[in-house]
């Protein structure tokens, strides 16, 4: 099990990581993925952990080990970059076999081992073929199953599909997180995609100004974002005051009973701050109404719009069709609700 404890990285004066205490590889979970904006620090602390950035303070242990003494290519930990950086002008067999050599393990032993880590990653057959004749997704997989070959204790995946086109993310993204799983490698993936998180991960951990901000699952993260900040960065476009009484929350859009749904069971009753992403929010045509639509757009999730309300802009989702200067009521749907910080 990774532990790290009150680590802090400096780039100069910079404090690019401070106070950070984390663990990894405990209990049920084998995919924790590091959430979080650009340049709050995640990459920095995957190097941290994989050896490759020195500690201002804190220590990086492995089972009670401190790793402070051991450079990165004795940590048995596997290393995938954005961009896989395979070795040029060589096989796909070559790629995987280098992590094998290092550890004694040659011959007909690699050309087997080989052979399993292709067929994990389904690209049984691929042995001979030169790197650059690959598509991004088959680099990025080669890449995953040349840091998995030698069996690593720990996998760090920073950004594994960053390269790859949008259309072949999300099956990639699927296959990454089961094949991790099936050869039962604890994993650390650093994302700023929530979406991505979500897909392949068992818990996520959200990073702001690196710290940690928050651990838990994508499904308790949608629901019980820790602060407004992290909320917003999930999707929220809205946070309005809201009052819980016996499991029913009531809102200025309305009231919603929270109780039986997941992520709600332990809310106690009392003021709270109330996250809304645009599918909490529903719009209905209201002439009666003073809430006015600002803009409207039809996305393939269904129909879009910006209401003013006095002095607040909502964003909210429609089945009808509507337009700029439609008069609207809100309401609220709780499939898409937060309740920000208890
Ligand atoms: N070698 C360096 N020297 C100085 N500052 C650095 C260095 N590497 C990173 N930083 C700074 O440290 C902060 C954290 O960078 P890091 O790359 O860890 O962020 P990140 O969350 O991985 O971002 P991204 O998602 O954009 O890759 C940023 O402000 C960055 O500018």
């Amino acid at each position: 099990m990774l532990i790290l404890n009150d680590v802090a990285v400096r780039y100069g004066r910079f404090e690019a990581l401070r106070g950070v205490d984390w663990s990894v590889g405990t209990g049920q979970s084998t995919v924790t993925a590091l959430l979080g904006p650009s340049g709050c620090g995640k990459s920095t602390l995957l190097r941290a952990i994989a050896g490759f950035e020195p500690l201002a303070a804190g220590t990086v242990s492995w089972d009670g080990e401190d790793l402070s003494g051991r450079p990165p290519h004795r940590r048995d930990f596997g290393v995938v970059f954005q961009d896989g950086q395979l070795f040029p002008g060589r096989t796909v067999a070559q790629n995987i076999a280098y992590g094998l050599a290092r550890r004694g393990v040659r011959g007909a032993a690699a050309a087997e081992r080989v052979a399993t880590m292709l067929d994990l990653v389904q690209l049984g057959g691929f042995e001979d073929r030169p790197v650059g004749a690959l598509s991004g997704g088959q680099a990025q997989r080669v890449a995953l199953a040349r840091a998995l070959a030698p069996e690593p204790r720990l996998l760090l995946l920073d950004e594994p599909l960053a390269a790859i086109d949008s259309q072949l993310r999300e099956s990639l993204a699927e296959s990454i997180g089961t094949i991790v799983r099936a050869a039962g490698t604890p994993t650390v993936l650093v994302t700023h995609d929530h979406r991505e998180a979500a897909l392949m991960a068992d818990t996520v951990s959200v990073m702001r100004a690196g710290r940690i901000v928050q651990t838990d699952s994508a499904e308790r993260l949608w629901r019980r974002p820790a602060d407004e900040e992290t909320a917003r960065f999930l999707g929220a476009r809205a946070v309005v005051a809201g009052v819980v009484r016996s499991g029913v929350l009531i809102t200025e859009l309305g009231e919603t009973d929270l109780r039986g749904r997941v992520g709600f069971d332990d809310l106690a009753d009392g003021d709270c701050t109330v996250a809304l992403r645009p599918e909490a929010v529903i719009v209905e045509p209201d002439p009666a109404s003073p809430a006015v639509v600002e803009h409207a757009a039809a996305l393939v999730a269904g129909r879009r719009a910006r209401v003013r309300v006095g002095g607040d802009v909502f964003e909210g989702v429609s089945s009808v069709p509507i337009s700029v200067g439609d008069h609207v009521r809100l309401g609220l749907a709780p499939g898409a609700l937060a309740v920000v910080g208890r």
